[in-house]
This record gives C-alpha cells, structure tokens and sequence, in this order.
C-alpha cells in the first residue's frame, strides 16, 4: 500500500510549550485515517501541520518532516496555494462564503484561475454529487448557501474542498456541531468517497471513527501512542493505555 503523505518526527512548539514531542506516521493513499484521543492531546494541532494551516501562529516552530508524495512540504520553495490545492480542509463548524451554492464550490476554481463556464458548471455538478448535497442543492444553485441547514451546509463545505480535486481532505471534527441525522450523512458521503480520496480525519466520537475509518491513530499529551488499522485498534489493541480509553476509562 502507498503512502500519501508520510510525518516523520514531527515536533510543534507554541513559543517554549512543546504541543507534539515527535509524531511519525503515514497516511495510506485513498483511506481514512481518523486522529483520536483526548482533548489537548494535539490532534488539530498535528492536522494543522499537514497543509501548513500552523504557519501563521506567531512564535510557532516546527521540526521534522512532512512529505506528500515524497517531496517536503516544509521545502523553502514550495509554494503554499499549490499545496492547499493538493491538501485541502473541511472544518468543524460549517464555513460556507455568504454568496451562493454555486459560486461557494467554484471558488476554489476561479481563484486557480480557471475561466472555462462549462468545465465550472460541470465540476461544480460532479462535486456536489460526490458530496451528496446535489440533489438538495440543482434547483437552488444560485441561493444563498448560509439558507441551508448546518448539515447541508457542511456538505456543501466538502463539495467546494473536493472541487480542486485535492489528493489529500484533512477534516477537523467535521460532524461535532451536527445532530445525529447529519452526522449520519457526513459519515456516509465519506465512506462513499473513499475510493477517490485519502482523508484524515480529527475525531472526538469513537463509534464514528470505527464506523468510517481503515486506520486509527491514537494521540496523547502530544504523542503518538498507537497506530493500526481500525479492526486491530477497536478489537486488539496492543497497549493498555490504548484499550483504556478506547473503553472510556479516560479522556
Ligand atoms: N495557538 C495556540 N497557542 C498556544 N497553545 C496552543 C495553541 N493551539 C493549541 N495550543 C495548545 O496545544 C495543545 C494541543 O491543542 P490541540 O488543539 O491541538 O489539541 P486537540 O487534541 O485538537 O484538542 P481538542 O480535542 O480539545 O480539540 C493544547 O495544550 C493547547 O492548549
């Protein structure tokens, strides 16, 4: 199995706070891996890193490697909005433009540079398809998208990330400020695009992540406690630690 993007030794200080002591892990190509563990454990912080969102925090640094499909993204060359075309990132409250359906998943396209109506129009229509809100969206196209519900919402989020066709969805608790019949949606939506896309996912709700995920990796105090796919994780896990708080003990 291939490697998307691959973290090794990655430390993170916030000004002399050490928030990650060292995370080496890999993501596998067209998976999902869900990032769990207790809170202030580093899971956003550590999702942050992937797509280079940390920059901006005064007094930041950061050690280690990240590499996405072999090549550093913490390269002094590399140019940052090619690489958020590649990774792209779903949040966990729903962040739509205030202007329409439409003109919120093209903007990822239009700020590339694309000018082409048609191939707009047509990955405007596939995007919202693989993010399952077409069919609540095709007769509403030009309405505004803060009209819709917060589940609708959200997937109209995914659609407008997956309309650059990113290779990498980082999502930070995306169905946390959901209710239940969303979240159930998202869940689905996801499953569904495992296929094309490779997700890694920051969650609190450990029945989501067994539901969606292949793999899972569980934080700690800013470590990486324990790795493996989703079935050795939730049915045998190899540290107590690991089996503590997948069984609520903690966290
Ligand atoms: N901008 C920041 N400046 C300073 N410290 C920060 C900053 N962001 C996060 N931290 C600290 O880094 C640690 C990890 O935080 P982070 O938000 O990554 O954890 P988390 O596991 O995602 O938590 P939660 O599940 O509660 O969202 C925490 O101790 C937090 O207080």
């Amino acid at each position: 199995m291939t490697n998307v993007m691959e973290a090794e030794n990655v430390k993170l200080n916030y000004g002399k706070y050490e928030a990650l002591h060292g995370i080496t892990l890999a993501f596998p190509d067209r998976k999902l891996t869900a990032l769990i563990g207790p809170s202030g454990c580093g899971k956003s912080t550590f999702l942050r890193c992937l797509n280079r969102m940390n920059d901006d925090i005064d007094n930041i640094k950061i050690r280690g490697r990240i590499t996405l499909e072999g090549k550093n993204i913490y390269d002094h060359h590399l140019d940052l909005v090619a690489l958020r075309k590649r990774v792209g990132m779903v949040f966990q409250q729903p962040t739509p433009f205030p202007f329409s359906v439409y003109d919120n998943v093209a903007y990822g396209l239009r700020v590339a540079g694309v000018r082409d109506k048609d191939l707009i129009d047509q990955r405007v229509e596939e995007s919202l398809k693989q993010a399952a809100i077409w069919e609540e969206t095709k007769d509403n196209l030009q309405r505004n998208a803060m009209a819709f519900s917060g589940g609708q919402q959200q997937r109209i989020c995914i659609a407008r990330a997956l309309a650059i066709r990113p290779e990498v969805v980082l999502l930070d608790e995306p169905t946390s400020a959901l209710d239940p019949i969303s979240s159930a949606e998202i869940e689905e939506t996801l499953t569904g695009l495992k296929q094309k896309y490779t997700f890694i996912m920051v969650t609190h709700n450990l029945q989501q992540a067994s539901r969606v995920a292949d793999q899972v990796a569980f934080l700690m105090d800013g470590n990486l406690i324990e790795v493996g796919t989703t079935e050795e994780m939730f049915m045998a896990p190899k540290k107590e630690i690991t089996s503590n708080y997948l069984n609520g003990r903690f966290g």
